[in-house]
């Protein structure tokens, strides 16, 4: 008999919350629950960021009610998240912990690799610069914040769960010298999960801070398309020492990338250049260029704003091939000219000092 919804919210009604003397399915702790057809369980519980210890307990209690059903494979991803802003105190009051942008311990630079679109190629960017920097020898993590559709481990060929032998602890995992997470690791790679502004901003924080990252010299953010709740809360939360925007040169992809510009220039993120992907095509069988969706519309719109141009990228299949073949082309065709853009972008970010 397969496992319902219904029976893993019986289940967790059995396990009480002691914060609010109910259980934690009433007091609306467990979100995003989800049963696969395998049977495999998998939710998120939220919880206020002073009440984690407490709850270490209850996640454990809450899988193993699971567990006892039956279910094949049960994951539990706890989020801390603060508590509604309570209404506003007109007293004059001293200022409190500071709140601005962290920097995270042993990181170095974090840098955004962001668009305004979805598909114009930003995970393949951001696999390819980190491999390639991690080629000359920088130390580089890779974090895929690409919630809607994380694919760096399938681009750096990473597959497996990250393990937490503490609980608390993620260990990320590694490929090409550089080490990785991503929110995909933490569900099925088919599986899609509808997440809240406060669960991402819980995720992202957890990926950040509980990740051993190790000492880096860069940690690049793989960000999703667009301008949301991701990209506020890092940008807001961590001091993020610049960002790349990538576009393709139609018009409506440059819309949508002038709207992440402006996006970081109010949140004070510095912009250090724009990246144009599939600028032209060359044909992997006779060498003849074409530009497909055009060409120049990035390096036109980068001087209008007065940031640099820093790659004009080819649509090369090897480009896709590599990336879907779990070795972005920075690895298995370091020496071929498509390869030599993104390392020309890696050796200029190391010689400007932003990674
Ligand atoms: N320069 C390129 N040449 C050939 N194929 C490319 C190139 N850049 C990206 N692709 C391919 O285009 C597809 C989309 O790329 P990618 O997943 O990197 O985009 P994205 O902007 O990260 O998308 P998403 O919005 O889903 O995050 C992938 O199949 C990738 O292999």
């Amino acid at each position: 008999m397969s496992l319902t919804r219904d029976a893993v919210l019986a289940a967790l009604k059995t396990v009480s919350d002691p914060i609010s003397d109910s259980d934690i399915v009433a007091a609306g702790l467990v979100k995003a629950l989800t049963v696969d057809d395998k049977g495999a369980v998998r939710f998120v519980m939220e919880v206020s960021p002073s009440q984690v210890k407490t709850y270490e307990a209850v996640k454990d209690a809450a899988e193993k009610a699971v567990q006892d059903l039956g279910a094949s494979a049960v994951q539990v991803l706890m989020t801390a998240h603060s508590t509604p802003a309570a209404p506003p105190d007109l007293k004059p009051q001293r200022s409190s912990e500071p709140s601005g942008p962290q920097k995270i311990p042993g990181i170095d630079r974090i840098l955004a690799i962001a668009s305004g679109k979805g598909g114009v190629g930003k995970s393949t960017l951001s696999a390819n610069i980190a491999c390639a920097l991690a080629a000359e020898g920088r130390r580089v993590g890779l974090l895929d914040a690409d919630v809607y559709g994380p694919s760096q481990p399938r681009m750096l060929g990473v597959s497996g769960r990250p393990a937490s032998p503490d609980g608390k602890i993620i260990l990320p995992m590694r490929n090409y010298g550089v080490t990785m997470m991503s929110i995909g690791l933490m569900q099925n790679e088919d599986q899609a999960v509808v997440w809240r502004g406060p669960m991402l901003m819980g995720a992202l924080q957890q990926m950040m801070n509980q990740v051993q990252w190790g000492a880096l010299d860069v940690l690049i953010v793989d960000l999703p398309p667009g301008t949301g709740d991701v990209q506020m809360t890092l940008t807001q939360k961590f001091q993020v020492d610049g960002a790349i925007v990538v576009s393709t040169p139609q018009d409506v992809a440059l819309l949508d990338a002038r709207k992440g510009i402006d996006m970081f220039n109010q949140l004070g993120t510095p912009i250090l250049g724009m990246i144009e992907n599939m600028s032209t095509h060359i044909c992997s069988n006779c060498g003849h260029e074409e530009h497909v969706f055009g060409h120049g519309g990035v390096a036109r719109e980068a001087e209008k704003i007065g940031v640099p141009l820093l790659a004009e990228i080819p649509l090369h299949l090897d480009i896709r091939l590599a990336a879907d073949g779990g070795a972005p082309i920075v690895v298995s065709k370091p020496d071929s000219p498509q390869a030599t853009a993104f390392r020309d972008v890696a050796k200029r970010l190391i010689a400007d000092g932003k990674a």
